[in-house]
């Protein structure tokens, strides 16, 4: 038989005691113990030790019954507990308050209720057998109530620390259970609420490179959320079904004249969901296609078989005529508000305020059906130079930052290799190709659409994975100088002249060796040769935002139990075909249920105003959800009554009162 005992320390370790160890029931742990009132004189009014070697302080029976039964603050309340709680009070009958000492010692006239007297446990209680007696609970041998640990005496509040700071300071606040009873928070065990991670074990309590900080974080969810389930605007003419996607949204709203362009084919990007698994997916429409063969969906094959966390999941294709086309289908994962790097970073602002396309034939792209974060939530803090006029900002020295530069360099190299190595060539490095979907995360997108298209002409893959590098070099020449033109029309040299002065020379070399022709070693190995030196520096942010991520998400794990214990309340509390149930009248076993609620939800304070403490419904509903051991004093709202019971019994209460209603409603 154990009981947790109030941790030694700060930190969250419970220690287990046995007690019935004689000798433990006097140890004292801390040295100040002499001047340390008996918890047994301040529950019981004696304590049955007091000459068999218990330390604590034993005043004199006039000073006990003198001493305040309440105090207005929790830690007051830790010192002064009132009731007397028996290791068989599950078992016990009702229990009516008499005069006892200790409320004949009240300096309040109220009488005892609603209290938290939350006492250690040593035995798994017997199924309550709830009657009607004004049995007093007298103390027992097996009872321990001398085996606390001398911490218990301490203010609750003030050494257990692993409450998040959110909630260690809503505890803070002064908590009132009732005019004559004080609320007392027992620390919480472990397995019932995880603390989040302290700062000093995360490098970077703000977000870091790869991870936005919490509160950016969690507004970058929701929008995203909320982008996943936005629907498109009526009268597109879109197909109701499709090959088993439905809700259809376009991404990009572009006029007319300015379709969106796969290179020079006509193309549209779609958001639908698949109604197999409810999960939306991306959909590139290749207008205007015929496909001549089956056999040229065999490149899709092998790209489905590509799983890499910088390209963009490949599902499947098809053909369709449902648009009034012949239409190619290619289907990929969905990143819910992500933005191709040319929008991030190459796309200018025209003079007239809508964004434009520089290479784009003069298209304009009025803007996405769906919100767009702001560039600061993917930490793209962008020069002021980037609205200014296109001619402004021909080949100046505005690129992305070094470090941005070399995550990118990093990631693409990387997912370049994984499909060199699967043989078969990327073919679509370039800014509106690769989409940025969290925080300098890239992904390339748009993979095997050449493949398809381009399946009757039996190309050579060497030569596509040598054009990827030299794609790859291109690129890194137009995010350096902030131009998709960088290296073409006779902008080469300036270019150069800006890389050289702006950045690195690691940064030169690796963009000159990229885009170099008939170099004789130019392949992916020999790229990650040359930039092996930031490799680490990405793993390390890597592994910093995943700890990141971890902590975040230890703060939203107990939501989905405690929410699944709300409904339950809410289907059992207060059903009107109840009312006549005898076993939810005052006699009845679920009569438990009423008093927990009001226990949790209904506390008011010593002036009778209703407490709305989050921290105490929170742990209640933590420790009911694991169904601890721990007791409880329910007190009836005439105040003429009480039950003690532990978490445990509630729990199978509320379990019973749920499963009797699942029954009921599902053999109808
Ligand atoms: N897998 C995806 N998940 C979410 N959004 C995507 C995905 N792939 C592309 N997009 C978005 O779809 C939009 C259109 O993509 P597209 O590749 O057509 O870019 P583009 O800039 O319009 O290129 P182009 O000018 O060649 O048509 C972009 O805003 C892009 O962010």
């Amino acid at each position: 038989m154990a009981f947790f005992a109030r941790p030694a320390s700060a930190s969250a370790a419970v220690r287990i005691v046995n007690p019935n160890t004689q000798n433990e029931l006097v140890q004292p742990t801390r040295k100040d113990s002499g001047q340390r009132r008996c918890r047994n004189v301040m529950i019981y009014g004696f304590c049955k030790y007091e000459d068999k070697g218990c330390v604590y302080y034993h005043p004199p029976a006039e000073e006990v019954f003198s001493a305040p039964l309440r105090s207005a603050s929790p830690a007051a309340a830790a010192t002064t507990g009132t009731s007397p709680i028996s290791a068989h009070a599950v078992n016990a009958p009702v229990f009516v308050p008499k005069a006892s000492s200790l409320s004949l010692a009240s300096s309040s006239p109220a009488p005892v209720n609603r209290q938290s007297l939350a006492s250690p446990t040593p035995s798994s209680p017997a199924p309550p057998d709830y009657h009607q007696s004004t049995e007093h609970y007298s103390y027992s041998d097996s009872e321990q109530v001398a085996d606390l640990e001398p911490q218990y005496y301490d203010d609750p509040q003030a050494q257990y620390t692993g409450y998040s700071s959110a909630y260690a300071q809503n505890m803070e606040v002064p908590f009132y259970a009732g005019p004559s009873q004080m609320y007392m928070s027992e620390p919480l065990d472990h397995h019932l609420y995880t603390p989040a991670i302290p700062s000093t074990f995360i490098s970077s309590s703000t977000g870091n490179h790869f991870v936005n900080p919490s509160l950016e974080l969690r507004q970058i969810l929701q929008e995203r959320s909320h982008t996943s389930r936005s629907s498109a605007l009526l009268g597109l003419n879109l197909p109701e079904e499709l090959q088993g996607y439905h809700t259809f949204v376009p991404i990009d709203t572009v006029s007319p004249p300015d379709r969106k362009k796969f290179f020079n084919l006509n193309s549209v990007v779609y958001r639908a969901v698949n109604s197999t698994d409810g999960i939306p997916y991306v959909l590139r429409r290749i207008e205007n296609f015929r496909l001549m063969q089956q056999a040229a969906f065999n490149p899709i094959e092998a790209w489905s078989q590509i799983r890499h966390p910088n390209i963009v999941p490949v599902h499947e294709a098809f053909t369709t005529r449902a648009f009034n086309d012949n239409s190619l289908i290619v289907v990929y994962s969905y990143y819910a508000n992500s933005q191709t790097l040319f929008d991030v970073h190459l796309k200018h602002v025209s003079p007239s305020g809508y964004p434009q396309h520089q290479n784009g034939g003069g298209r304009i792209t009025l803007g996405h059906s769906h919100s767009v974060p702001s560039l600061t939530h993917y930490g793209q803090h962008l020069p002021s130079s980037f609205t200014t006029s296109q001619s402004m900002r021909q080949l100046t020295p505005n690129g992305i930052p070094e470090r941005i530069l070399w995550s990118y360099i990093v990631q693409i190299a990387s997912a370049i290799k994984r499909v060199h190595e699967a043989g078969l060539a990327v073919r679509t490095i370039d800014a509106t190709k690769i989409i940025l979907t969290g925080k300098n995360r890239v992904r390339i997108g748009s993979c095997a659409v050449w493949d398809v298209l381009t399946y009757d002409q039996h190309l050579d893959v060497v030569s596509f994975q040598h054009d990827d590098l030299q794609q790859f070099g291109r690129l890194i020449f137009a995010l350096c100088c902030n131009n998709p033109q960088a290296t073409t029309n006779g902008n080469f040299q300036k270019s150069l002249e800006i890389i050289s002065k702006t950045y690195s020379h690691d940064v030169k070399s690796i963009a000159l060796f990229l885009i170099s022709k008939n170099h004789p070693h130019k392949n992916i190995g020999t790229v990650f040769e040359m930039i092996n030196g930031k490799l680490l520096t990405e793993l390390d942010d890597a592994l910093e935002g995943m700890d990141l991520l971890e902590n975040e998400m230890l703060s939203e794990l107990e939501n989905a139990r405690l929410v699944r214990l709300l409904c339950k309340f809410g289907f059992i509390n207060e059903r009107p075909e109840f009312a006549r149930d005898s076993r939810w009248s005052e006699t009845g076993d679920r009569y438990i249920i009423k008093l927990f609620r009001d226990y949790v939800f209904h506390q008011i304070d010593e002036h009778g105003n209703p407490v709305t403490n989050m921290s105490h419904v929170l742990t209640c509903l933590n420790k009911l959800d694991a169904g601890t051991e721990e007791k409880i004093m329910l007190i009836a709202r005439d105040d003429q009554s009480c039950l003690v019971v532990s978490y445990k019994d509630i729990k199978t209460c509320v379990e019973a009162a749920f499963s009797d209603l699942s029954r009921a409603s599902s053999t109808r």
